[in-house]
């Protein structure tokens, strides 16, 4: 449906977008997920044909759109600010793109109606869209977006402005929307949650680069850099030298899955990989902090200060009931399952 092949965007001297390769399978939800500035909007940009590429192809369905306006491409754009217009109503909102493709006046109707429902708002076609709240307006930009039926729906930050417990409820919605519909989605966010649960695929950015591309679960079991890794938000990054099974790290020698490639020089330790046991058995550490995150586990992180002082600290993963005390002394004993060698 969509490829980009090699496409580059400088703004004077600054890179945007270098060399980015990229797919979007039909039906698939791409989620570009980047730091700010890493060039997710600029991607968006060019594929929505706002913005030129210096280098570089867009194709969608296999058609080169090279000097394709961006109302002949066929996709459609939902920004961040969602952009609604204040002078028209919920109705007039939807109806927007219907009309600039003079859509029979009756169908455009159908379609509204039928949308809003799709949306969780039926019959709000009357209402003033500055009196409908965050999630609402989220709702109503998403079904002006969908209404001309757009081959490729191309989503900003699609929640960025909404508070927690909502978005997590509209990211389902939103999952089980595009699914039925069979909408092909390339979204972007700078939140990982959103990305991992909205997302078929996941693509990461860093620098105008891709960074690492899969599948979530692939992404989120084997980060392919320290980058990525830390962008997913994994501290427990130290230096190794890989021989065998076995990793030489700051933390002592942790075992690696066979056949680790040699040239990995850092390891990864997802914290709950990080068992808390008696001080005498494994890398002796003292409690340095521990916060309680929450969720259906009750899980707590526990800060280590490993035995003499001067390694790393590192972060262990557990549930309230297991979690042992400030100051307290433990042994931290590592599951190879949980260890990631990272590339050199
Ligand atoms: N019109 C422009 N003129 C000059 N530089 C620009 C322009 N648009 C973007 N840039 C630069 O290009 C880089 C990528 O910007 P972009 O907006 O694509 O990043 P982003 O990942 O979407 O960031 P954010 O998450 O903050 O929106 C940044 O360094 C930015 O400053």
């Amino acid at each position: 449906m969509l490829r980009l092949d090699g496409v580059t965007v400088r703004f004077g001297d600054r890179v945007a977008l270098d060399a980015v390769g990229l797919d979007v399978e039909e039906h698939h939800t791409v989620c570009v997920l980047g730091p700010s500035g890493s060039g997710k909007s600029t991607l968006l940009r060019v594929v929505a044909g706002l913005q030129d590429a210096d280098a570089g192809r867009v194709l969608l369905s296999g058609n080169d759109q090279r000097g394709v306006p961006p109302h002949k491409r066929g996709v459609g754009l939902m920004f961040q600010d969602h952009q609604l217009f204040p002078q028209h109503d919920v109705g007039g909102n939807v109806a927007f793109g219907l009309r600039m493709r003079r859509t029979d006046r009756r169908e455009a109707e159908d379609r509204v109606a039928e949308l809003l429902d799709l949306v969780g708002l039926p019959g709000a076609q009357r209402r003033a869209v500055a009196a409908l709240s965050g999630g609402e307006q989220q709702r109503v930009a998403l079904a002006r977006a969908l209404a001309p039926q757009p081959r490729l729906l191309m989503l900003d930050e699609p929640l960025g402005q909404l508070d927690r417990s909502l978005r997590e409820r509209l990211v389902v919605e939103l999952r089980g929307l595009f699914h039925r519909l069979g909408t092909t989605v390339l979204a972007v966010t700078h939140d990982q949650g959103e990305a991992f649960a909205l997302a078929d695929r996941v693509v990461v950015m860093s620098e105008g680069r891709v960074a690492q591309s899969g599948p979530p679960l692939e992404v989120w079991q084997r980060p392919a850099s320290e980058f990525v890794a830390r962008f997913l938000g994994f501290d427990n990054v130290v230096p190794a030298t890989v021989r065998g099974e076995v990793a030489d790290t700051p933390w002592g020698k942790l075992p690696v899955p066979a056949g680790t490639p040699e040239d990995a020089d850092r390891v990864l330790v997802r914290p709950t990989g990080v068992r808390l046991a008696a001080p005498e058995e494994g890398l002796r550490c003292t409690v340095e902090a521990r916060s309680f995150r929450g969720g259906n586990g009750s899980s707590v992180t526990v800060l280590l200060r490993p035995g003499d002082g001067d390694g790393p600290p590192l972060e262990a993963a557990c549930t309230l009931r297991d979690a042992p005390e400030e100051g307290d002394e433990v042994g931290a004993v590592f599951d190879p399952r949980d260890v990631v060698p990272l590339a050199a």
